[in-house]
């Protein structure tokens, strides 16, 4: 187990005070209206380790809107529901195209490239919407499970945005059905991904949420088996190679970690047999993900030493 430094909590907060006029440097995500009403200098982090430590700086306890890391959970569930059928329907390659992509996707005949870019997680939620009576209902129990907290909620008026701003992720789940990989109908489905990308959770409930990614897919907190350990090292790798879109490359050759981004600013990264840090900041890169919450799991892995590849 890496040592963390008696003054890591100091170093924690110098970490962020360097960032406090990064966010300028991204744009807040718009093309979900309710998104762009947030505060764009809000930022927090939380490093929570599988022996039950927890360190956290700045807004770490502010819900947002998790958008893309709820492909994570959502993947779980499914990897637990069809076993390894659900690889016959989703491929585990990076894409090396924008997260909403569509263009890959009628090349290769409405398979995805990954279950976490768009189209991806479109094809997840159509597994949970088919498998589940109310799948909106057993994602937000299987999060608050995870989380040990109850707090955790579907916030409407972003749920609400995205269906009404939603005709890119439409395009993507018809052109799919359009191939017979959607087996529900469409707008099913489409409700699910965007009830499950309008969950709000904190940093703190992020991280602890994810431990057992990095305990071989037994919740360290809780001991429950969340999932088998060959599927917490197939996430961990989709990760690795896919969480961070089009700069996965990028993250993973200066960062060196498993992370997931979300376009509500949320970064979550994991660290094998050590733990989850969860970065928040809501203005992104051009490829969207959040500019400062890269810049904090960066600064935290060098810190700590954590990078997979060392
Ligand atoms: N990258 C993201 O976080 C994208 C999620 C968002 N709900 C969308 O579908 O576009």
């Amino acid at each position: 187990m890496r040592k963390i430094p008696d003054d890591f909590k100091s170093k924690l907060h110098n970490l962020l005070t360097l960032q406090t006029l990064s966010y300028k440097e991204g744009n807040v995500a718009d093309y979900i209206p309710a998104l762009a009403q947030v505060p764009p200098e809000l930022m927090g982090v939380v490093v929570a380790t599988i022996d039950g430590k927890v360190f956290t700086a700045g807004d770490y306890d502010t819900q947002f809107s998790i958008q893309s890391i709820s492909k994570i959970f959502g993947l779980v569930m499914a990897m637990n529901r069809v076993g390894d059928n659900l690889w016959k329907r989703v491929n585990m390659e990076p894409s090396g195209q924008p997260f909403n992509s569509i263009i890959q996707l009628e090349w290769e005949k409405g398979i995805p490239r990954n279950p976490v870019i768009n189209a991806g997680a479109i094809l997840v939620a159509d597994v949970l919407a088919s498998h589940y009576s109310a799948s909106k209902l057993a994602f937000l129990s299987f999060m608050r499970s995870l989380a040990n907290d109850e707090n955790i909620y579907i916030d409407q008026e972003v749920n609400q945005s995205e269906l009404i701003h939603g005709n890119r992720n439409a395009a993507l789940a018809y052109l799919m059905k359009s191939f017979g990989n959607i087996e529900a109908e469409v707008p099913d489905v489409l409700t699910h991904y965007f009830a499950q990308c309008s969950v709000s959770m904190s940093c703190k409930q992020l991280a602890q949420s994810l431990l057992f990614l990095a305990n071989k897919g037994i919740h360290p907190l809780s001991n429950k088996k969340i999932c088998t350990p060959k599927d917490a090292h197939r996430v961990n790798a989709i990760l690795s190679t896919s969480g961070m879109y089009d700069q996965s490359g990028e993250f993973a050759f200066s960062v060196g970690l498993p992370a997931k981004s979300g376009v509500g600013g949320g970064i979550v990264a994991v660290v094998p047999n050590f733990g989850v840090i969860c970065a928040w900041s809501p203005p992104l890169n051009s490829f969207g993900n959040s500019v400062v919450g890269m810049n904090l799991i960066a600064g935290i892995a060098e810190e700590l030493g954590l990078s997979i590849y060392h």
